[in-house]
């Protein structure tokens, strides 16, 4: 077997129990909660266990995402910070984002760019501030942040690699520059159309001769180019490509910094580095994504769907390394790590959901009792009415996306969960994980959430569960499985 082949196969292993071990220990630190991972929970895997009493609300623990990215398909209807996920900008520029990229031709224009713009406000929004746009480090458009903090962070933890910016990147990339101001795009069209051509490779770009570009063009091209492909065909392509982008990183670092994991031979440093740099998703480890995925029911022939989620990857994979190869790690850019990695987001993500503030602040203008006198409501409404209509019913539209936590991805499902993934309102307004307890918590019990409608019948929670590729072996299903009847509810 070549060296490559071997050491994807080696990179596809579970963690050995020390590594895994001391690598949860390591996140539970991170965090500071009073949780354990235990490696092996009644044959379902790792599992989370409390390690202190929890009551029935009580924050059980708190978790940013290890890579994450809004659904292509939301970034119209709610401008977010690329690395948190938090609503920027402002009510209006909220609601001048989304009429103005529907197109909408109910409302003038020129008012929806001046909200843009800052020039108009919205009476009333000021009661819910949000964070200014702060653009990207490299210069990019399809990135935007609620503050220098996240665009440093996302930098550092993979944007550095992705980066399809024109502006050379400033130096060091571990700490904005002081010259690095907060900005926003001046105009809608400016931010639309850098957005706009991120998504369309020109027509320069697919015939102008590559080696005539310099070599930042080129790199932005074939940026754009994966990301189109990501768009069109899977969201989860996206942060795959943050996976190997940060691995990259991770292993760079010590190979760079000159603490280099001991070894003479340079291939052997670098492959130590990049096991260590692979430790988090080596953690969460699956077999390859067209085999673990379940077939869609109107799927006659199964072979060849899972052939063409094959074809797929290496389509995409492809893609990602015309810009992003590192002959240093060719393990990392092997299809079967490739479909690893995508399986590990079929089976443990978990959605993003960020409430909009833009629907509290109709409710405000509009709602009864909504906080405003019935006299300030009707002046209100005279500017609020024609957005709201526009908007339609969709004007609630929060942040959805999806998101993976070393974490939250190890808590397993039950149909009786003890806990859930909820988010307070006005208190969880980025794309953390939060998970709270259902009931009280004892400790040493296990923390398990659910990942279906667990008050659905016995058929249809087995049904739901097969597509994450398990029989539930919890107490109700066991119950259930055993009373005659009982599967047929
Ligand atoms: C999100 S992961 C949870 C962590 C997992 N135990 C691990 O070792 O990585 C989901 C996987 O855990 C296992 N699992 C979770 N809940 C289960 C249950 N109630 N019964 C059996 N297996 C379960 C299944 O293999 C499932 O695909």
């Amino acid at each position: 077997m070549a060296e490559n082949a071997r050491q994807a196969q080696q990179l596809l292993q579970p963690l050995p129990t020390d590594l895994a071990a001391s690598y949860f220990e390591e996140v539970i630190g991170r965090l500071g909660v009073t949780l354990e991972v235990r490696l092996d929970s009644k044959d379902k895997g790792k599992g989370v266990f409390a390690t202190k009493a929890f009551a029935e609300e009580d924050v059980i623990f708190e978790e940013p995402a290890l890579v994450g990215a809004q659904h292509t398909a939301n970034r119209d209807d709610a401008l977010v910070c690329s690395h948190c996920f938090r609503f920027i900008g402002s009510i209006g520029i909220q609601i001048a984002h989304r009429l103005l990229a529907k197109g909408c031709s109910d409302v003038n224009p020129d008012y929806l760019r001046s909200l843009w713009s800052g020039v108009a406000e919205l009476p009333y929004s000021e009661r819910y501030p949000l964070p200014e746009l702060v653009t990207c480090l490299g210069g990019c458009v399809d990135t935007v942040y609620c503050s220098d903090g996240c665009a440093a962070a996302n930098w550092a933890a993979h944007h550095r690699l992705l980066c399809s910016g024109p502006r050379a990147p400033p130096a060091p990339v571990s700490a904005p520059a002081e010259d690095h101001h907060p900005r926003r795009p001046s105009s809608f069209e400016a931010f639309r159309e850098s957005r706009e051509r991120l998504q369309t490779p020109g027509l320069q770009s697919l015939t102008a001769p590559m080696r005539e570009e310099p070599p930042n063009l080129r790199k932005a091209d074939a940026v754009r180019r994966f990301k189109e492909h990501a768009d069109e065909t899977n969201d989860a392509f996206h942060l795959a490509a943050q996976v190997i982008a940060g691995t990259l990183l991770r292993a760079d670092e010590p190979l760079s910094n000159g603490f280099a994991p001991e070894a003479r031979i340079t291939s052997d440093r670098n492959w130590a580095a990049l096991q260590r740099a692979w430790r988090p998703y080596a953690a969460a480890w699956k077999a390859p994504w067209w085999e673990c995925v379940a077939i869609p029911e109107d799927v006659t022939d199964g072979d060849s769907f899972r052939s063409d989620l094959q074809e797929l990857a290496s389509d995409s994979l492809k893609l990602l390394k015309a810009f992003l190869y590192d002959e240093r790690f060719p393990a990392l850019f092997h299809l079967d790590v490739y479909g690893s990695i995508m399986a590990m987001f079929e089976l443990n993500n978990l959605g993003i959901y960020v409430a909009s503030p833009v629907e509290e602040y109709f409710e405000l203008c509009h709602a009864e009792g909504g906080g405003l006198s019935e006299e300030e409501q009707k002046l209100t409404q005279l500017i609020t009415r024609p957005l709201l209509d526009s908007l339609g019913e969709s004007y609630e539209a929060g942040c959805q996306g999806s998101a993976f936590y070393a974490l939250q991805s190890c808590c397993n499902h039950s149909c009786v969960p003890n806990a859930h993934a909820f988010k307070r309102a006005n208190i969880d307004i980025d794309g953390r994980a939060t998970v709270l307890a259902k009931r009280p918590i004892a400790p040493g019990e296990e923390v398990c959430l659910s990942y279906i409608d667990e008050d659905a019948p016995y058929h249809e929670r087995c049904a739901a569960l097969a597509d994450y590729g398990f029989t539930c072996a919890c107490d109700k299903c066991v119950a259930e499985a055993g009373v005659p009847g009982k599967a047929a509810v």
